[in-house]
């Protein structure tokens, strides 16, 4: 008889997910099987949970839900190399092809095949999960679980934020949902200064404050621009950091940023965006990068020495921290509500 698991999982094609018991699984070629210390909640997750139009052209349920992770390996499937049982893990989600151009040129955080694991896959919000082995990462035992399951999403804000220069560098942020309060915390321990961050939520206004935001705007309330060029006496910044999505945002950015400055966008719009690009970003002579995932391997080198140089202030940003997944609905209406940094749950 095969050994039980709970798990949360995605079971019909609707609005919510539910509490299951199932069948531990076995990995099979060239994957490992990781018994979850830590695992937390993205943005993604929620839309698969809302079941919005994304979800719906994209999640095939039954399927488990989850992607961000820190486990111990309990077993390790044929074929699988450089992994033992006991290692301490976590996983890149983007399971790339390596055999497209992109990936050919060790391009592979934009393989053109790629896919996600727990969005195109069964996922790790589970007592057990499987993972491919090309996608291990393996933790120093000195990373707690709450921290080490937050490298997926970390690595996001580390290529936005790292993308050029920082240390000494004048600095806006739009958006302090968990992923531009990741940025604020990377930020804050490359040396960025002045750090302005405006975002329309007083509670999570007073997250980026803790954080290690050096002001922070309302933008529904207050002329961001105005007060970005009060604060940086009327040059703006050298840098600018999108990550809400909000194309108000990216106007006003792309106005505050000083000319030559830098932009990264990691912040995923509606829909088309219309802007000056004359003004805004060819006259000024911007660098703009846009940013998706992570570079492989480089990025989660970087993400786990910040961790490990304790600069990175991130106890702020776990607001949530439960036990289990008993009270799962719980913490996905929090996060709906955006009242919320990072939701962990915690299996150890
Ligand atoms: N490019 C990539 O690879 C990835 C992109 N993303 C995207 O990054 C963005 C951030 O992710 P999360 O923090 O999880 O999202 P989130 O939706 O929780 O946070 C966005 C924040 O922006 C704030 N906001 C709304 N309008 C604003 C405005 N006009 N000015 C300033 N702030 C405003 C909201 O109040 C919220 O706190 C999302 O758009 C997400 O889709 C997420 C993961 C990977
Ligand atoms: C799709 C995701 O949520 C993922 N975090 C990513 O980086 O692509
Ligand atoms: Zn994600
Ligand atoms: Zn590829």
């Amino acid at each position: 008889m095969s050994e039980k698991m709970v798990a949360i999982m995605k079971t019909k094609p609707e609005y919510g997910a539910e509490l299951v018991e199932v069948d531990v699984p076995k990995p099979g070629p060239g994957e490992v099987l990781i018994k979850v210390l830590a695992t937390s909640i993205c943005g993604t997750d929620l839309h698969i949970y809302e079941w919005n139009e994304w979800a719906q052209s994209r999640i095939k349920p039954p399927q488990i839900m989850g992607h961000e992770v820190a486990g111990e390996v309990v077993e390790v499937g044929p074929g699988v190399e450089g992994i033992e049982v006991g290692d301490y893990v976590s996983a890149e989600t983007h399971i790339v092809c390596g055999k497209c151009y992109a990936c050919k040129r060790g391009q592979y955080h934009v393989c053109q095949n790629t896919k996600i694991f727990g969005v195109d896959t069964d996922g790790v919000f589970a007592e057990y999960a499987i993972i491919p082995a090309q996608n291990v990462w393996k933790n120093p035992k000195s990373i707690p679980p709450e921290y080490a399951t937050l490298q997926e999403p970390l690595g996001n804000a580390v290529d936005t934020v790292l993308a050029g220069p920082i240390a000494g560098k004048s600095v806006l942020i739009t958006g302090a949902g968990p992923l531009g309060l990741l940025g604020i915390a990377v930020a804050k321990a490359s040396g960025a200064y002045p750090i302005i961050v405006s975002e329309p939520s007083e509670f999570r206004r007073n997250l980026a404050k803790k954080v290690g935001a050096d002001y922070v705007i309302n933008p529904f309330e207050e002329d961001v621009v105005k007060e970005v060029m009060d604060i940086t006496d009327g040059n703006g910044v050298d840098v600018f950091l999108e990550f809400s999505g909000a194309p108000k945002a990216l106007e006003q950015g792309l106005q505050a940023v000083t000319p030559a400055g830098r932009v990264s966008l990691l912040g995923l719009f509606p829909g088309k965006v219309s802007i000056d690009f004359n003004n805004l970003i060819i006259f000024k002579a911007l660098t703009v990068y846009g940013i998706t995932g992570r570079h492989l391997w480089e990025t989660w080198y970087t993400v786990s020495r910040l961790l490990q140089s304790g600069k990175l202030n991130l106890d702020p940003i776990i607001t949530h921290k439960y036990k289990g997944f008993d009270k799962f609905e719980e913490a996905f209406e929090l996060m709906r509500a955006g009242k919320t940094g990072k939701v962990v749950f915690m299996l150890k």
